[in-house]
């Protein structure tokens, strides 16, 4: 088969500035993507800088050298900032256009060596690898380098910088302009264009993974408590019980006490720091047991104890009672709140009892608290 390579050149430049064009346009469509932006302009820039390269002939050569070069640095830069957008973290501009700027001022310094094509193609490989150097700092350091995008980039901008070390070690070989005639080069350039490819996908790829668990978190969620909400309570705990089956297994139902009053007295806001002590109560006091909970709606959450936490259900229970009431809570806007809550707790086996039975026993328990004056626990372990 033959391949006329100014054909390949066009082909793969069409496509590669197609992909990054989509890139560019999810960016711009959900603007919370910054990565996204990011590395769809640095993809739009690289592919301008290698239409000014493929336009040599007919284009100034200072226009299809230095300036095509400079704006692939740029290019180059993105990939870091798109990085750094991605993880949330705040973009370096300063030291990105320091590297660019000094990349830049290097190539025109050499644009008079008489192995001009060489040096330039070892400085533009030095500047890939430095840029993707940083990237690759920016994925490793990340806490969710065990995310399959993470992986995948990761891996691609390794090979990357294998390739791009062929191609400087190829620059040290060959000496005025024989480079640019090498087919090893040529070889070094089609892989790096392909893996180049396979990077953007990595990109797309990686950017609506962290939309689908950001997603998935808003959708398990309570946005105020930051609790699991009351379906992912359920989901959660089936499983929980499922996995402990013939085993105890205690549920404790908390129900704030004249809860309405305090909206009424203090103001919604208000109300809603309450829920929040009393979310960041419940991390406190159940951070050293096997526990499940969440927030099953208004001013009700629900935990679910497994394990040796479920022997000692009735004293987590009115631990959390005791320390609830133990102090007045402070709200955002300085007042002071005395709030209780009363506890109902059913016990049961896992398996033998499904959630619902438990849940249904402990609402019972909790109506007798409220019953009984409020600012208690009652049920019991074995009441099923
Ligand atoms: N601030 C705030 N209030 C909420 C929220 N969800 C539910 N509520 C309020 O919680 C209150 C619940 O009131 P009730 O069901 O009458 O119960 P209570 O006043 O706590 O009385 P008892 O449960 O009988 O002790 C209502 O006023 C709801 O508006 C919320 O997210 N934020």
């Amino acid at each position: 088969m033959q391949l006329h390579l100014g054909t390949l050149y066009v082909v793969q430049l069409t496509t590669f500035t197609l992909l990054t064009l989509a890139v560019l346009l999810m960016g711009l469509r959900y603007p919370q993507e910054q990565a996204l932006r990011h590395w769809g302009i640095g993809g739009i820039l690289a592919s301008v800088s290698m239409l000014l390269i493929a336009l040599r002939p007919a284009i100034p050569l200072w226009l299809s050298v230095e300036v095509a070069n400079i704006v692939l640095f740029a290019a180059l830069s993105l990939t870091w900032s798109g990085a750094l957008a991605l993880e949330q973290r705040p973009v370096r501009w300063r030291l990105q256009f320091s590297l660019v700027f000094l990349a830049s001022a290097l190539l025109l310094a050499i644009s008079n060596a008489p192995a001009y094509f060489e040096q330039r193609a070892a400085l533009y490989s030095s500047c890939y690898m430095m840029f993707n150097l940083l990237t690759l700092r920016v994925f490793v350091s990340s806490p969710h380098r065990q995310r399959l995008g993470y992986r995948l980039i990761t891996t691609l901008v390794l090979l990357l910088m294998l390739a791009q070390m062929g191609r400087i070690t190829l620059a040290m070989h060959f000496s005025q302009g024989e480079l640019a005639g090498s087919p090893f080069f040529a070889m070094a350039n089609f892989v790096l264009i392909l893996l180049e490819f396979a990077k953007i996908l990595a990109f797309i790829f990686v950017c609506f993974e962290a939309l689908e668990i950001r997603l998935y978190k808003l959708a398990m969620h309570d946005p105020l408590t930051g609790l699991y909400n009351r379906r992912a309570f359920h989901d959660q705990a089936a499983l929980r019980l499922a996995v402990h089956a013939g085993q105890p297994v205690a549920l404790l139902v908390l129900d704030l006490d004249f809860f309405k009053q305090v909206n009424d007295h203090h103001g919604h806001q208000a109300g809603d720091d309450v829920l929040v002590h009393l979310a960041r109560l419940l991390h406190a006091q159940l951070a050293p047991f096997d526990a499940l909970y969440g927030r099953s709606g208004g001013e009700e959450f629900v935990i679910l104890l497994t394990g040796n936490a479920a022997n000692l259900a009735p004293l987590i229970a009115e631990n959390i009672r005791g320390a609830l009431a133990a102090d007045a809570i402070q709200t955002s806007d300085a007042q002071h709140i005395q709030q209780t809550t009363s506890i109902g707790l059913a016990g049961g086996i896992a398996g033998q009892h499904t959630l619902r039975q438990l849940i249904m026993e402990a609402d019972m328990a909790l109506y007798q608290a409220k019953q009984q004056g409020r600012d208690c626990v009652r049920g019991a372990m074995n009441t099923l």
